[in-house]
């Protein structure tokens, strides 16, 4: 067996280092990362003085990094004081000459520093790697997880440099995301290195599965509109679930970014309280990013088989289709429903194609998928629209009927009356 990477933990006896050793000097590796576990971040003493000679003249002259906390490395230079940022600099340096080629001086216990701070050395140069310091009690075991990290990304062939920050950012990530978990009985509780699992597992999870009946009465804001009318895209939300709107969808086309993530994690709480799915137009970034319930995806967006590789297998995915074969892509692609449009001329979207009451009919005969209809859809035409009694015409998805009106809930309430009354997929 080949091995490229070994990173050492807790060595409990002068035996265990010596074996180690031997073994190093018999079987070389492509990198030893050394963690001298001798104090943990809880203050514990794991090993005792008598380990420490064998380390400074056995196991840190084979090392490639030792990444030592303030009190190991004040154990291995004799109790040196290390208070400042100068002091980790010059143990560093200490710390190099007993051989290793680099050298991370850890400074979690550094006082009054609102900074976490540590110092690469590698005999030439020091880095400063500063990342925000993380309130929480959970730090136990954030040492092994980032000396680990480091191996890890040594075994991928980056220069040390980049192996540490990428380790750095992986262990700050994974405090904050475990800060408030109440958990261990001891002053400190472990830190959660399996984040990145649980996020996208989590990412992956929605409240309910997709219930094609949600297709029933779609809202989709538009940021113009609100704007125009006074209100934010949080009160237009709210005000369309109250009328009964039992989908929303945010298409927010001038947004910031932040502005628009934001909002939407905003709407997603209102969304969640009243148990409505919220769906994100085009931007399959912010939706992971807010953990939305899904996307809609037009033809010229990112395929839907792309989001549905990010999104996971649970999130909602429409897809706008205008012909038979659209709708056998997404199907093929991993869609839950299509939008199919425009039914009627609209001002909402400039150089849309009409595709009238027959294109949809034809639309929804061919697609395996549930059909919501878009385009110029209020109350005068929505039975009309529901009309063409194809069953998987679920609903209708509307914009300015909604929002560019003074009163989204009155309009939201009407719109769900007139399509009550037109008994939708019952036939
Ligand atoms: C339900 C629904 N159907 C169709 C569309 C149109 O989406 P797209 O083709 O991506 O065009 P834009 O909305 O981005 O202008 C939709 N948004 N929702
Ligand atoms: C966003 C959108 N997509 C369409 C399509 O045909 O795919 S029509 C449309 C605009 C719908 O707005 P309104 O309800 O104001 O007509």
């Amino acid at each position: 067996m080949q091995v490229d990477v070994v990173k050492t933990g807790m060595l409990p006896s002068v035996g265990i280092v010596k074996t180690l050793c031997k073994t190093l000097r018999e079987f070389p590796v492509h990198a030893l990362v050394v963690d001298p576990v001798m104090v943990s971040t809880s203050g514990d003493v794991l090993a005792g003085p008598s380990i420490l000679s064998t380390f400074r003249e056995e196991l840190l002259p084979m090392a490639d990094i030792i990444t030592p906390n303030l009190k190991e490395a004040s154990a291995l230079l004799n109790g040196m004081q290390l208070e400042t940022v100068d002091d980790m600099r010059s143990a560093a340096r200490l710390l190099h000459n007993m051989g290793p080629k680099n050298v991370l001086v850890k400074g979690g216990d550094l006082p009054d520093s609102s900074d976490a701070v540590d110092i690469l050395y590698n005999g030439h140069n020091f880095y400063e790697l500063r990342s925000p310091r993380i309130r929480t009690r959970n730090t136990h075991g954030t040492g092994c997880s980032l000396a680990s990290s480091i191996a890890a990304e040594v075994a991928k062939g980056y220069p040390m440099l980049s192996a540490v920050k990428v380790a750095k950012r992986f262990v700050e990530t994974a405090l904050d995301y475990s800060k408030e978990i109440d958990i261990g009985n001891g002053p400190q509780g472990p830190f959660d290195h399996l984040l990145r699992l649980k996020s996208h597992s989590q990412a992956c999870h929605r409240q309910q599965p997709f219930d094609p009946s949600d297709l029933f009465l779609y809202a989709v804001t538009d940021s113009r509109m609100n704007k125009r009318w006074g209100r934010s895209i949080i009160d237009a939300v709210k005000a369309a679930i109250d009328g009964g709107a039992t989908i929303i969808q945010l298409r927010e086309k001038d947004a910031e970014t932040k502005d628009f993530m934001e909002s939407a994690k905003a709407c997603l709480r209102i969304c969640r309280l009243h148990g409505v799915p919220l769906l994100i137009n085009d931007r399959v970034d912010v939706a992971i990013a807010c953990d939305a319930d899904g996307v809609h995806v037009g033809q010229s967006d990112m395929p839907a088989r792309v989001a549905r590789t990010l999104l996971g297998p649970e999130k909602i995915i429409g897809v706008s289709c205008k012909t038979p074969e659209q709708a056998e892509q997404a199907w093929v692609d991993g869609a839950d429903y299509i939008g199919c449009g425009g039914v009627y001329p609209t001002n909402t979207k400039e150089n849309n194609i009409t595709v009238g009451l027959n294109g949809l009919k034809t639309v929804c005969m061919a697609s395996k998928l549930p059909v919501v209809a878009i385009g110029g859809i209020g109350v005068s035409n929505a039975r009309a629209v529901m009309e063409i009694r194809t069953s998987n015409l679920k609903g209708v998805a509307v914009v300015s009927a909604l929002f560019d009106r003074e009163c989204v809930q009155t309009e939201t309430r009407q719109l769900h009356e007139v399509l009550l009354g037109s008994n939708i997929g019952s036939t």
